[in-house]
């Protein structure tokens, strides 16, 4: 196993540094522009390994795209425009790939098949298959479809009205995609407010899809066009840097061009709430908020994380707790059971590598709790293959007593292929 000599101990971290494209919104462009008619070009998208899969996927069922490091351009051919693959699809580590695709392909008229790495082969997919299946998809797969591989027959599918029982991105995403492929309306219930990237894109592209609340309704039969989309930087990503200079000495970090869509920036109320110095800037750009932020070395406090916030916040949860580390006094986190199922179990990973470098955390049923306020010590560590750890470890080296080796680094090409160039370039 390859293993990575972190750096640490630094003196600041100063400076300022382009965020890299939204990883939720870089898969969409691509999903979108391949069900759109015509050219559609895509800026400052994610060369990430997870939408590298996605271009890989789309190729595979025919749709032609030519991609320049964060350029892209795809040549659309409608709903109909799809052809059978005629090898597996391979989603890599993706989640959000296969979700998707699953709702994609159970509306075409051929079959394929979905798979990926073996940390794909332990996530649930009977969230998306379910409703799709009551839409009328044929799908198939290990222990009832709950994992991969995943057998679909595509069809004829009719509009439901689901009322999603986890909070999730992936799910409603994968419902809508079926539903604008529907006979009739499709009608999906939030138990809490996710990412609304999907929503937001089926706009972009000329099509309709009407909130309300907690409730979304989409129209079967829709015809997109192609568009531009500009992609903004993945905040996921941002927080890394966020964490970092909050907690490093003498650091003053500007995060330039960091989208600032609302179902997503839970992490900055979550800094606010902790009393970190940190101003925000917005800017306006296309169907998505952005914005710069600057972030400070911060006197911390501890605080509750919970309810409705942990969708806004679910993929930050690793560096959150690391940030919670260095607060003073107790910071909990709960109804985030969803930390189970993502790379690996968020829960168990987060508190065992943060407890080898010293982190006083325990891991509950849905959640940690952290008592902050002390200092880290030098250890071997690993990402178990999950980038958001690899990430969060590397952040946490940087203010060990102690050398820190990471396990497993290249994780971190799944979602920042540039992470360690850009923490480089702010060490002072
Ligand atoms: O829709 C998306 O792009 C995503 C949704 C979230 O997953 P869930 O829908 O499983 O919560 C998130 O964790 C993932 O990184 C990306
Ligand atoms: C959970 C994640 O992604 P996915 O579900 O797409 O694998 C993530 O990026 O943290």
């Amino acid at each position: 196993m390859k293993t990575k000599k972190l750096l640490t101990a630094i003196h600041s971290l100063r400076g300022s540094i382009d965020i890299p494209g939204d990883k939720s919104i870089s898969h969409r462009s691509i999903m979108f522009g391949a069900l759109a008619e015509g050219e559609t070009t895509v800026t400052n998208f994610l060369p990430g390994a997870d939408c590298l899969s996605t271009i890989s996927c789309f190729k595979q069922l025919g749709i032609h795209i030519e991609r320049e490091g964060k350029q892209v351009r795809i040549q659309g051919k409608g709903f109909n425009g799809l052809t059978e693959p005629k090898e597996v699809l391979d989603v890599g580590n993706s989640g959000t790939t296969i979700r998707l695709m699953t709702g994609i392909l159970a509306g075409q008229d051929f079959s394929a098949v979905l798979t990926g790495d073996e940390s794909i082969a332990k996530r649930p997919m009977t969230r998306v298959v379910n409703p799709l299946r009551q839409m009328g998809a044929r799908i198939d797969g290990r222990k009832g479809a709950e994992y991969t591989p995943i057998f679909i027959r595509g069809g004829k599918l009719e509009g439901i009205r689901y009322e999603l029982p986890v909070a999730s991105a992936q799910v409603k995403s994968a419902i809508i995609l079926a539903g604008l492929q529907a006979d009739g309306e499709t009608t999906i219930i939030e138990p809490e407010e996710t990412r609304d990237h999907t929503e937001r894109m089926i706009q972009a592209f000329g099509g309709k899809i009407v909130k309300d609340g907690h409730t979304i309704k989409v129209g079967g039969n829709q015809v997109f066009k192609g568009t531009t989309i500009h992609v903004p930087g993945d905040i996921s990503s941002a927080a890394f840097f966020l964490v970092a200079a909050a907690i490093t000495k003498d650091s003053e970090v500007v995060l330039k061009n960091v989208g600032l869509n609302p179902t997503r920036t839970g992490i900055l109320d979550v800094l606010k709430a902790m009393g970190a110095d940190i101003t925000i800037e917005k800017k306006t750009s296309g169907g998505e908020p952005a914005g710069d932020i600057t972030v400070r070395s911060s006197r911390l406090k501890g605080t509750t994380i919970s309810g409705d916030l942990i969708p806004r916040l679910i993929d930050e949860i690793p560096v959150i707790a690391l940030l919670a580390s260095q607060a003073e006094g107790m910071t909990t986190i709960k109804d985030a059971a969803e930390l189970k199922v993502k790379e690996t179990n968020r829960i168990d990973t987060v508190a065992n590598e943060l407890s080898i470098l010293g982190a006083d955390i325990t891991p509950t049923a849905d959640g940690l709790i952290i008592n902050g306020g002390k200092s880290l010590n030098g250890g071997s560590v690993t990402s178990h293959g999950d980038h958001r750890i690899g990430m969060m470890l590397a952040v946490a080296a940087l203010i060990t007593d102690g050398d820190v080796e990471l396990a497993d680094p290249d994780a971190i090409d799944v979602s920042y292929p540039e992470f360690f160039e850009h923490l480089t370039h702010l060490m002072k």
